[in-house]
Formats: C-alpha cells, sequence, structure tokens
C-alpha cells in the first residue's frame, strides 16, 4: 500500500527509457494529447518522457516521498501537478484543496488506479482496496463495514486479542528472566499479525507461518509504483525487473493457501455461529440465494477479500504500536505521565479487559498523537480520478493520479502548534477526531475510500499498548539516552522505523491469565 520506491540504480534505467520514448513520442508527434490545452495546476518542471520522477530522486537516497513532496508542494503549492512515469498525477497538501476535493468532488476520484501488480494478486481487482469503484466494490465496502469490521464484530473479537496480548506479556516477561532486551517491532509484528489472521481464517490454517511470509511478499511486491508500474506500457521492464515471474509464483503460491483454507471452512461450517470472518463471508454467499447481492459472492471474490483484510490489518496496527513506543521512550514525560493514568485506573488488577481501557483518555490521546505524527499510510492510497472536475480554477482530466499527502498536512505549522513536537495534550478538547472531516488530520482517509478498518485496528493498538505500559516500565538499553534514540523511517507499505526498537522492560505489576 505504498508508493514510490526509486533508487539511486534508477538513473540509468531512466536514462534507457527516456530514450525509448522520445523516439515512440516522436513517431507519434501528431497526436496532441487530450490533457495539453487543458489548464493543469502549477509544478516542478518536467522532462519530455520522464515527467517530474527526476523531483523524487536523491543523491544519497535519504529523502522519502512523502517528504519530497511536501518539500515541492512548498515551492508550487498546495494543489500541485506532477508527471509521475506516465501518470499525470495531482498531490494535495493543504487542508482547504483536500477538504474540496473529498466534500466536493469525492465521487470523482473514488477509484483507485489499475495497478497490474495489485490485480494479478487480487483476482482482478475483485475486492476492497484496488477495486475500480462501481457496483461489485460498493457491494463488497458494505459487507466490509456493516459485517466483516462492524463495531459489533470487533467485539466479537476481544477474546483473541485478550489472549495473543497476554502471551506476548508473558513473551515479555521471559526476556526479563533472562535479562535480554525484548525486540518491541518483532514482537508487536506478530502481535498484529496473530490477532488479525485468527480473525480472519480462526486457527485453521497448516504452515501458518509461510502464509503470512506470502502474504507478506506479495503486499511488497504490489506497493511499489515501481518503474515497472510507472511505465505500464514498456512490458519489457516489467520483464527485465523480474516482477512479472516473482508476482506469478507468489500469486500462485497465496492462491494455494487461500484456496485450501477456504475448502476446509466449506466442509467445517455445520455451525450458525460465524467463528471466524471466512465464515461470515461463506454466510453471506450462501444467503445470496435471496438474490440480495447485486453480484452473486463467488469462491475467487472471497479469497480476495480475504487477502484485502489480511494485508491491511496487520503492518497498518503494527506500525502505530511501534511508533507509539519509539515516541513514549523519546519523550519520558508523556511516558510517566500515561503510565500514572493506566496505573491509577487499574489500580493493581493483574488481569486487564477492554472494558478497564474505556477511563483512559490520556491514552488515547498518545495514539491520537502518534497517528498525527506517524500516519502508516503517509499518502493514503491512491485515486483516480473518473470523471473530469475543476479544482480551484484548474482543470482535472479524468484518468489522472491522485495523491493526498496526509503526512505533511498533519505536520503544517499552519495548523499545528510546534508540529514536530510529541504533545498528546494538544488533542484535549480539540475536537479533532478520525472522522475523516477535520482535513488536516486524516490518517485513516476521507470519503468513499476512507478506511472501514479503524475500529478494529484502535482496537489492537489501545488494547495492546495499555497492557505494555501498564504492566512493564521500559528502559532503553546500553545506557541510550531518549535524545540518542533513532526516529528515521523508510518508506515501504507502510512508513516504518528504519531500525528495530529494542528495549529492556521492567516488570512492575504482575499479570495473569484472563
Ligand atoms: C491504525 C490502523 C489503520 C490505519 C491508519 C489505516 C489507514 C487506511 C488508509 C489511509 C486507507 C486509505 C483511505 C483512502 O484512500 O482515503 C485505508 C484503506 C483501507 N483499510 Fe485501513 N487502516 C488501518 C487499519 C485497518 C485494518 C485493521 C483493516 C482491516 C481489518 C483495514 C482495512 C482497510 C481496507 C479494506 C481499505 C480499503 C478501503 C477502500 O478502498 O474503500 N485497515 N486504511
Amino acid at each position: 500500500m505504498g508508493l514510490i520506491t526509486i533508487d539511486l540504480y534508477c538513473y540509468s534505467t531512466l536514462f534507457i527509457i527516456s530514450i525509448i520514448l522520445l523516439i515512440k513520442q516522436l513517431t507519434r508527434s501528431s497526436q496532441k494529447s487530450s490533457t495539453t490545452s487543458c489548464k493543469l495546476p502549477p509544478g516542478p518542471w518536467q522532462l519530455p518522457i520522464i515527467g517530474s520522477l527526476h523531483h523524487l530522486l536523491t543523491v544519497n537516497g535519504g529523502s522519502l516521498p512523502h517528504h519530497k513532496l511536501a518539500q515541492l508542494a512548498k515551492a508550487h503549492g498546495p494543489l500541485m501537478h506532477l508527471k509521475l512515469g506516465q501518470f499525470s498525477t495531482i498531490v494535495v497538501s493543504s487542508r482547504e484543496v483536500a477538504k474540496e476535493i473529498f466534500k466536493s468532488h469525492d465521487v470523482c476520484v473514488a477509484d483507485r488506479p489499475s495497478i497490474a501488480s495489485a490485480d494479478a494478486v487480487t483476482y482482478g481487482a475483485k475486492e476492497v482496496i484496488f477495486g475500480r469503484y462501481g457496483d461489485n466494490w460498493r457491494q463488497l465496502k458494505k459487507i466490509c463495514v456493516l459485517e466483516l469490521l462492524s463495531q459489533k464484530r470487533v467485539q466479537s473479537f476481544r477474546s483473541i486479542r485478550e489472549n495473543e496480548v497476554f502471551n506476548l506479556m508473558l513473551t515479555i516477561q521471559n526476556h526479563y528472566s533472562s535479562s535480554s532486551p525484548v525486540n518491541i517491532t518483532e514482537e508487536l509484528y506478530s502481535l498484529a499479525n496473530n490477532v488479525i489472521t485468527r480473525a480472519v481464517i480462526g486457527d485453521r490454517c497448516k504452515n501458518q507461518k509461510r502464509f503470512l511470509e506470502v502474504v507478506e511478499e506479495v503486499v511488497e511486491l504490489v506497493t511499489g509504483f515501481d518503474l515497472a508500474d510507472l511505465f505500464p506500457s514498456l512490458t519489457w521492464l516489467t520483464w527485465l525487473a523480474g516482477n512479472t515471474r516473482k508476482i506469478r509464483k507468489n500469486q500462485r503460491e497465496l492462491d494455494e493457501f487461500l484456496d485450501a483454507i477456504l475448502r476446509d471452512h466449506e466442509e467445517e461450517r455445520h455451525t450458525e455461529t460465524d467463528k471466524d470472518l471466512v465464515d461470515v463471508l461463506l454466510r453471506i454467499k450462501d444467503e445470496d440465494a435471496c438474490g440480495d447481492l447485486h453480484s452473486p459472492l463467488t469462491r475467487e471474490g472471497i479469497k480476495a477479500v480475504m487477502f484485502d483484510i489480511l494485508a491491511a490489518g496487520s503492518d497498518t496496527s503494527w506500525n502505530v504500536m511501534e511508533w507509539a513506543m519509539s515516541e513514549l521512550m523519546k519523550n519520558p514525560e508523556v511516558m510517566k505521565k500515561v503510565q500514572s493514568e493506566l496505573r491509577e485506573v487499574l489500580q493493581g488488577k493483574t488481569k486487564v479487559t477492554e472494558e478497564d481501557l474505556s477511563g483512559l483518555k490520556y491514552l488515547k490521546l498518545v495514539i491520537k498523537e502518534t497517528l498525527r505524527m506517524h500516519p502508516p499510510l503517509t499518502l493514503l492510497l491512491p485515486r483516480e480520478c473518473r470523471e473530469a472536475f475543476e479544482l480551484m480554477g484548474y482543470h482535472i482530466p479524468v484518468g489522472t493520479r491522485v495523491l493526498v499527502n496526509a503526512w505533511a498536512l498533519a505536520r503544517d505549522p499552519e495548523y499545528w502548534d510546534e508540529p514536530l513536537v510529541f504533545k498528546p495534550e494538544r488533542f484535549e478538547g480539540s475536537g479533532i477526531n478520525y472522522n475523516g472531516h477535520c482535513f488536516e488530520f486524516i490518517p485513516f482517509g476521507a470519503g468513499r475510500r476512507m478506511c472501514p478498518g479503524m475500529a478494529f485496528g484502535l482496537a489492537t493498538i489501545e488494547f495492546a499498548l495499555a497492557q505494555l505500559l501498564y504492566h512493564f516500565d521500559w528502559k532503553l538499553p546500553n545506557g541510550l539516552q531518549p535524545q540518542d534514540l533513532d526516529m528515521s523511517e523508510s518508506f515501504g507499505v507502510t512508513a516504518r522505523r528504519t531500525s528495530s526498537l529494542l528495549l529492556q522492560a521492567i516488570p512492575r505489576i504482575p499479570c495473569s491469565s484472563i
């Protein structure tokens, strides 16, 4: 779900592409692009073939696309036009432009671009994340919102969260006994993966470890608008990069896993109760005997949705928990305040349940502030314009890609006091929430394509952080000081930490099984 991954080695490839495309362009010089006569938004200067791509390249590969785009927006404005490879793209970097686009033109930008690698692994985008806007997508989104990820369903997975978080507490306790630091990055990754996997497929997967590896490998391959995705007409480039082969191989393996899981569920469904999300999907498929669904839910459709939820649900939650722990280590006074709240509210309880969380106001502010400074999907997910429209006096033609720099919006000094300081108090009584209407803060997106998994994600994040901070005190290992903690981020599926977070845990309140 990330975007542009471009490294130095790309320069030479870009040069070759430029030559080939230049020849193509010269031979077609009589054909005029329909967009050239339109008044497009301003943007940085473009090269004839590669467009604006060179503006995103850096000599040392240091700056990330959302950082670069934020810098460019300072020079060219909050509505900026770039040509990324073969695609005309607008980049939104202000609250006002985001509001205009999501409030007045959301339906025009409700499509996702067609990305060959994503289509391959999602059975032709027969799902929610990459699905083209239309009846099939609307039906699946409704199933997601009302059935798979509703508040009630999220509640029903409470015992999974309680059980997995308890296992995490035991693992950390064991690290203390062996006096080795905890690799909190790895532990939170496993936690997020286990919770989502059990919710989607239950405990019924043979060789679950390999299954999750395949899901991760596939996600990494489809994330990027790498060169092959940016120049889709150059099929040889995809071949050269080896992407097609890798994707085909992974897709086959992924499909075998998903198919076996689905078959097991089909064979074992004797009860009326849905044990996991695959059961829910099978029930909806069976109920279609009444013909309620606009288009029947197929086996492929179910497998595509299973992949969607596994892919979207794990890295995002993991990422937020990891950054929250990092920011708390960097800001000891915030750590002290959140731990005092937890210990005051929970009053020595050794068994913490989700019901105990309602009084944890400051913890919720800490999570909000983490999502402000570190939205996992820094540029949301790319949209594509399906109907031309006018925006701020500019013409936005059909087919234009739309990127919203949520990371830049949440760090803009025009909307935020001391935006680079981790200050959860800023949200106290502010009325700024996650609902996609406060456009300076949209970590879950906005409009029709907004995230349907917010309740699911927040439930895991809140419960895990509460327990980590309540049962243990935390120290940086080897005498490292908070100001020395490396907070650099790398661009991938989500904007994660570059280095793993290693911490020393000191048990404070004993933890017993629920
Ligand atoms: C803190 C955790 C999460 C964050 C910050 C997050 C953020 C996002 C964002 C920014 C988008 C794109 C919205 C847009 O294009 O406007 C998105 C889409 C999506 N997310 Fe999440 N997400 C999180 C957790 C989850 C979870 C746990 C699930 C599922 C269990 C999930 C499922 C989805 C799906 C299916 C979409 C595609 C929606 C569509 O295209 O209509 N997300 N998410």
